[in-house]
Order: C-alpha cells, then sequence, then structure tokens
C-alpha cells in the first residue's frame, strides 16, 4: 500500500476566525439607548447605578459594536456575557473592559460576578436571547436594507444555499453567502467556523456586506442557530425546509425538540415565505404549522408527492442531471443541476422555488441555479490522468447522508460493472447515536466500507469505531463482512484507491471541504480533496512502476 503523508502547506490549514469583519459605520448608541432598547435593570458590581453610572463614560458612552467573545472585543463594545458549555462569559468581563468594551450585558447569575466593574453592567433574564435583536440594533438593523434568503434541515443546506446564490447572480445581485465552507460578502472570502454564525458575529457581516454594495444574502441556518436565535432580528424573503434526520442528538433533549428548533424559521417573526419539501414527513408538518401561523408556504415535490412545485423528467448522470419544473400554473420548464443525485434535485428545486416567489423570474432562477456546477466538497470528484474509476469527497456526515450519497452513486457503478466503496467515520463530541447508524447505512449500501477516523476531537478513536462497527455487525446480522477498519484516515483513502479497479466509484465521506483534522484537542492539517489526490497519484505511480498488482482485486 502506497505510504502517504499530507502535504505540510500551512496556508493549507485555516485558523478559526478570530476577527469577524466589522462595518465601518455604525449609528453609536449610547449604552443608556442600549439599556433602553432591552428594557435592561443597569446593575454596576452589583449596585443599581442609573443615577451614577459606571466608568468614564458610563451610560453616555457611545456603542460602536457587539462581541460574545472577549477576545474579538474593539474599544466602543458592547460584550456579551451569556453562559457557555463550560464556563460563564462573565468570567471574561474583566478582559473584555480591558480591551475596551464600554459595557457588559449579562444575567443575574453574571452580574453576580461582576462585582466593581468599571463600567456599567446591563441586566437581562436572557442574554442569548436578546443578542439577536440587541446587535441588529446596534449595527443599524443591516438585514432590513438585504433580501435574506434563509436554509434550514439536517443536510442540503450549503448546496442550496449556493444555488439559491447562483440564481441571485444570474438576476444581476452583488450576493453575499453564509455558512459551512465560507463567508462570502461580495467578492471577499472570509473563512467560517460556524455554519450560523452567533448573532454578533452575524449582524456584524450584514452591516459589513451592506456598506460593500450587497444587495441579497443566502444562508444557512442551523438548528443550534434557532435554539440559541443566533437569527433573530432577521426576518428572510424566503425560508427553505430541506428535511430532517437523525443528527445534534447531543445538542437537542430528543427528535422532537430538534424538530421545534427548526419550526421556529416558518413563523411570521422569522419569515415571510416558507419554501418546504413535502417529501419529507416533518416538511409536512412545518406546512401544516405555516398554515395555522399565517406563514405563506410554497410545497414542492421531487418523488410526485402533491405539491405546488414538482420536478419530472428527472434524468441523473454522474455529475449532473436534468428535469422539468413544473409550477402551480401547470408551467413546464426545463431545468438542470450541475451536482449529481436525485437529492441535488431537490436542493436544485428549493432554490429555483425560493428565488422565484421572492420575485426573481423563473427563466433567470432556472438558469442561475444551473450555472453552479460544484460545490466546495460536495460530490467533488477528484480526478487524475488515467484514472480509470469515479473518485469524490463528499460531506455526508448523518446517516441519511451517507445513505442519500450512497444510493446516488450506485447506479454509476452499476453502468460501470464497478463496486461502491466509501470511506467514513463519525466526528467525536457529536451525536452518538448516529454512529451505529451510520455503520449500518454503510454496509447495507456500499460494497466494501472502510471506516476511518473523522475528527474524534476529545473523544477515543476507538470507542469511536466500535460504536460505528457495532451497527455494521448489527446490520450485517452474520451477513459476510464487507468492512475494514483503518482507523488513520490517509492510509483508509490509501486502501480505498489501491483497492479501486475499473468502473468502481469510490466516496471519501465525512469532511469534504475541512482543511483539519482535529485529533486529541489538536487540529493538524487535513484536506480530503488533497489527500485523495495523493493517493491517486501515488497509487498510479506504483501501478506503472509494476507494484500495483494488489490493485482492484476486490471481488467483482
Ligand atoms: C457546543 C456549543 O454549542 N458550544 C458553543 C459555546 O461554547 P462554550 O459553551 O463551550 O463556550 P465556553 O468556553 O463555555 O465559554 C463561555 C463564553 O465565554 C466566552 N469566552 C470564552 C473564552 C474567552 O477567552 N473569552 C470569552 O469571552 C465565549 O465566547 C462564550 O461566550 O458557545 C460558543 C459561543 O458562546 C459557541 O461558539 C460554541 O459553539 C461551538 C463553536 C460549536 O461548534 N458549536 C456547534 C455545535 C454549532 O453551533 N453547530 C451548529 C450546527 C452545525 C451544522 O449542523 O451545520 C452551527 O451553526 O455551526
Ligand atoms: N437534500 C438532501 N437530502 C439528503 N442528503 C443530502 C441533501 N443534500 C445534501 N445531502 C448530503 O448531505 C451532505 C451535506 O450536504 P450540505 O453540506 O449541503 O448539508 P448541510 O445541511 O449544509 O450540512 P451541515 O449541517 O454540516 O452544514 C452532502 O455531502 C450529501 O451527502
Ligand atoms: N456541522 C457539523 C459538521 C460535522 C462534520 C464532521 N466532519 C464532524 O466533525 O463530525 C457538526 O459540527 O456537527
Ligand atoms: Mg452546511
Amino acid at each position: 500500500m502506497p505510504q502517504l503523508t499530507v502535504p505540510a502547506d500551512p496556508t493549507m490549514y485555516r485558523e478559526p476566525m478570530t476577527t469577524t469583519p466589522r462595518p465601518h459605520s455604525v449609528p453609536q448608541h449610547t449604552v443608556r439607548a442600549c439599556a433602553e432598547f432591552l428594557g435592561a435593570a443597569v446593575a454596576d458590581g452589583g449596585t443599581k447605578a442609573d443615577a451614577e453610572p459606571a466608568g468614564p463614560a458610563g451610560l453616555a458612552a457611545a456603542v460602536t459594536g457587539i462581541s460574545h467573545d472577549s477576545q474579538g472585543i474593539r474599544p466602543g463594545d458592547l460584550y456579551l456575557a451569556w453562559p457557555g458549555a463550560a464556563r460563564h462569559g462573565a468570567e471574561f468581563g474583566p478582559d473584555a473592559v480591558a480591551a475596551g468594551a464600554v459595557a457588559v450585558v449579562t444575567d443575574a447569575a453574571g452580574s453576580a460576578q461582576l462585582d466593581g466593574l468599571a463600567v456599567p453592567v446591563l441586566v437581562v433574564s436572557d442574554v442569548r436571547g436578546v443578542a439577536g435583536k440587541l446587535s441588529a440594533f446596534v449595527y443599524g438593523e443591516p438585514a432590513k436594507q438585504l433580501a435574506m434568503f434563509g436554509v434550514t434541515g439536517t443536510n442540503g443546506k450549503t448546496t442550496t444555499s449556493y444555488l439559491v446564490d447562483g440564481g441571485l447572480r444570474r438576476a444581476g445581485r452583488c450576493t453575499g453567502v453564509v455558512g459551512t465552507v465560507q463567508i462570502l460578502i461580495g467578492d471577499e472570502v472570509v473563512p467560517s467556523v460556524r455554519t450560523t454564525p452567533e448573532a454578533p458575529d452575524l449582524q456584524a457581516i450584514l452591516a459589513t456586506a451592506v456598506e460593500k454594495g450587497v444587495e441579497a444574502v443566502s444562508m444557512e441556518v442551523s438548528s443550534h442557530a434557532l435554539a440559541y436565535g443566533r437569527t433573530a432580528g432577521i426576518r428572510f424573503e424566503a425560508a427553505a425546509f430541506l428535511n430532517l434526520t437523525q443528527d445534534h442528538l447531543d445538542f437537542h433533549a430528543d427528535f422532537e425538540d430538534y424538530f421545534e428548533a427548526k419550526a421556529k424559521l416558518f413563523t411570521p417573526e422569522y419569515t415571510k415565505r416558507a419554501i418546504v419539501d413535502v417529501d419529507d414527513e416533518h416538511g409536512r408538518r412545518v406546512v401544516e404549522r405555516c398554515r395555522a401561523n399565517g406563514v405563506e408556504v410554497h410545497t414542492f415535490s421531487i418523488k410526485g408527492n402533491p405539491a405546488d412545485w414538482s420536478a419530472e423528467d428527472v434524468e441523473l448522470d454522474a455529475d449532473d442531471s436534468t428535469f422539468t419544473v413544473v409550477g402551480p400554473d401547470g408551467r413546464r420548464h426545463k431545468a438542470s443541476a450541475g451536482l449529481p443525485g436525485d437529492f441535488n434535485v431537490a436542493n436544485a428545486l428549493a432554490a429555483i422555488v425560493m428565488l422565484t416567489v421572492s420575485g426573481i423570474g423563473l427563466e433567470t432562477a432556472v438558469a442561475g441555479v444551473g450555472d453552479v456546477h460544484g460545490v466546495p466538497g460536495r460530490m467533488e470528484r477528484v480526478q487524475i490522468p488515467g484514472q480509470d474509476f469515479l473518485a469524490v469527497v463528499d460531506y455526508a456526515h448523518t446517516p441519511d447522508a451517507v445513505q442519500t450519497a450512497l444510493s446516488a452513486l450506485r447506479p454509476v457503478a452499476e453502468r460501470g460493472h464497478g463496486r461502491l466503496r466509501v470511506v467514513v467515520g463519525c466526528g467525536g463530541d457529536r451525536d452518538k447515536a448516529k454512529r451505529p447508524m451510520m455503520g449500518a447505512a454503510a454496509v447495507r449500501l456500499a460494497d466494501e466500507a472502510v471506516f476511518t477516523d473523522d475528527n474524534p476531537r476529545s473523544e477515543s478513536s476507538a470507542e469511536i469505531l466500535a460504536a460505528v462497527t457495532a451497527g455494521a455487525d448489527a446490520e450485517l446480522a452474520g451477513a459476510a463482512q464487507n468492512y475494514r477498519v483503518v482507523a488513520d484516515r490517509a492510509a483508509a483513502i490509501a486502501y480505498a484507491v489501491a483497492a479501486s479497479g475499473p468502473g468502481d466509484v469510490l466516496i471519501v465521506a465525512g469532511k469534504g471541504h475541512e482543511q483539519g483534522q482535529e485529533i486529541a484537542g489538536v487540529k493538524k492539517p487535513f484536506d480530503d480533496r488533497v489527500v485523495l489526490r495523493a493517493a491517486l497519484e501515488a497509487s498510479a505511480g506504483a501501478s506503472s512502476a509494476g507494484t500495483g498488482s494488489e490493485k482492484g482485486t476486490g471481488e467483482r
């Protein structure tokens, strides 16, 4: 098996964002105006200090920004001290003030820790609960100057937000995208650390976008974002619900709680219109909610379910697809998606409907969505000269996504009379319940699964892999084992490449665009696309040197 090392180019690893872009000009409300906006009690080290404000300027100080991170404070900021998983943000109140914070917004528990602070302490009952609207206030309500498009669902948010962006660009809009892969503000690219940024960062990004002439933003709205209120203060032109399947039950109490978080987006406060995939049972529940709460709802289906919009005559290829969009008035329009798999037809239709019902012409929406050929790390083909099998990097990191990705490429393997192989693992410090389910999906739908490390984070790689293989074993129920475990991800990819022969299909799943692999809390550079390409080149080199005799020896 070829030995691989990850290229040690430090520029490949993107450090987490430490500074969010900030707008140049803001309304400069005073601390007092912010306190009034919040209806907050003002405490100064536990003593009511409305009459005698603390600090040099106290309540009269101008507020020029807002942050929840003491390390991201700029002079003139409000510091939001909320309780975290590990500690209370109030612990960092003094750091924030030293960095120039003009006031701290916190809760009663935080206020008790901030005795004698040199700036006013504004006390509210739920800091995260006010963060969205307060941040929007501080930055001058930027979302009101933008056409906002939001996408939620367990899988497909990133893809769909890029497809919406394609349509907006086609319509001549200057655009922004906020999501898992990166943040685009016009032509500026900002690294992303979260799918949906925390509210102060999100509002700063939107205000910067307005300053740069951006007119429309498509963004992912994660369930964490909805639970934490990260998008509060934004009313979307259109919000899409794609699907709801197993994920994030480390964060949500149960599946119903996960659903309720997603359902929040489809209320009049959050969106003008809902675009809902009714092929998903939870989508149908969202439709009922919208009908009850008065949100305008547009349904779509790619599976022949009754819906306002549907995709018919779907033809799938290894790299793309064509279909006919059938609108509510019976209008039919030929469309294409430059991405493989029927699930991407659903994503494309979601984007087309979002754009069309928001006033972009159907023809423009269809053309713009069809302009998008590839989303980083989503079914991204990695190909070297002479390669006689299909190799893709995909971001499937949920049971449903593993199933979807494998099912989408099964016909390609069949057409090539080849075998379907997947390299996959599960992240640590995330939903544990999905691990056996992913293992089961992999052995059920692939000819061979290679189970490997994803981002173990603080967890033991061996324990994560044991949970994955337990699911695989249960699924196989004594049938011949069609998986192997190669914990080292580069070695797993190298094995899978060496095992692949003509007509085969290889999916390297779970890390997509990611630039690092986190093991025992240390993040090292790792890009599946780079590692896969290196493995392909090493394997081709080994074959041409006559040492590739093992290649493609899997049973056919
Ligand atoms: C598990 C989780 O939800 N963690 C979130 C949490 O971190 P934490 O509770 O551990 O924070 P902490 O270390 O206890 O610190 C408490 C507070 O002190 C502040 N602090 C801390 C240290 C310091 O020096 N100065 C300072 O001000 C922190 O900013 C924080 O506000 O609070 C932080 C902000 O306050 C979040 O950014 C962080 O999200 C982390 C990054 C995360 O990865 N969250 C994931 C689970 C997430 O949000 N995922 C969703 C969905 C992904 C998807 O499906 O696409 C997403 O939208 O990305
Ligand atoms: N509509 C869909 N239905 C089911 N699976 C999908 C769908 N769209 C994409 N997928 C699968 O999910 C993976 C992740 O897709 P994408 O990154 O667009 O989703 P996401 O919702 O943004 O994920 P994340 O929660 O990590 O941000 C893809 O690589 C693909 O395997
Ligand atoms: N937004 C997802 C991404 C998971 C990606 C996977 N590579 C992992 O690390 O588990 C999460 O934070 O749960
Ligand atoms: Mg995403």
